[in-house]
């Protein structure tokens, strides 16, 4: 059964103590926090004072999804604010090894993300290096955009990559997880599903999440 890691952007910002709690009572297993620089995507969203305003809510392991230019200057900030995991866009760093051992000297989890244009191969070196590696299945900037299918088989490909290599890397898919996509999301071998509208957009937090966690691979 995957994990879900409801994303924020998709909250209610006036009460987001409220949502949070929520979706942890609801079954949430991660909270999801999209950070946008208006840069590297054309969006501006939190920084890490509102990671530490999350952190004092919940108990639960703390994703923090970083689209930002340079990336490298903020990870201590983070680290601090009390994120469990920050992951990076490849596209961002160009030193990407240097880049995730800053983030674990900071005694946090590291994670690399790809674009839906970017490839696998940016991962290969580093993939043993990795806790975690999140594919796009939408073009980062904005919550509620429509899942983009060829995602499906680069979670294949990185799932048989993970294999060959012995990685332990968790799989992270973000953009578009519905309840009717995320069946085919986790049959390609996805471990955890980042999903905002498909929660925060509807009246029962909690149906919603067993939805996506139970959702069928045969669909
Ligand atoms: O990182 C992002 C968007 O860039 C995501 O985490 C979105 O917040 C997902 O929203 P939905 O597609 O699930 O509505
Ligand atoms: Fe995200």
């Amino acid at each position: 059964m995957p994990l879900i890691a409801p994303s924020i952007l998709s909250a209610d910002f006036a009460q987001l103590g409220e949502e949070i709690r929520a979706v942890e009572a609801a079954g949430a297993d991660w909270i999801h926090i999209d950070v946008m620089d208006g840069h590297f995507v054309p969006n501006i969203t939190m920084g890490p004072l509102v990671v530490s305003a999350v952190r004092r809510v919940t108990t639960l392991p703390l994703d923090v999804h970083l689209m930002i230019a340079n990336p490298d200057r903020f990870i201590e900030d983070f680290a601090k604010a009390g994120a469990d995991y920050i992951t990076v866009q490849v596209e961002t760093t160009p030193h990407l090894h240097r880049t995730i051992h800053l983030i674990r000297d900071q005694g946090v989890k590291a994670g690399a993300v790809v674009n839906p244009g970017t490839s696998l191969n940016t991962l290969e070196w580093i993939l043993d290096d990795l806790d975690l590696v999140l594919i796009m299945s939408v073009n980062p900037g904005f919550g509620g955009q429509a899942f983009i299918p060829g995602s499906l088989d680069k979670i294949d490909r990185l799932r048989a990559l993970l294999a060959v290599r012995e990685a332990k890397a968790l799989i992270e898919v973000d953009g578009g997880v519905n309840g009717r996509t995320a069946g085919a999301v986790i049959a390609a071998g996805a471990d955890v599903l980042v999903a905002g509208s498909a929660i925060f957009g509807t009246a029962d937090y909690r149906q919603s999440i067993a939805r996506l966690k139970n959702a069928d691979p045969g669909d």
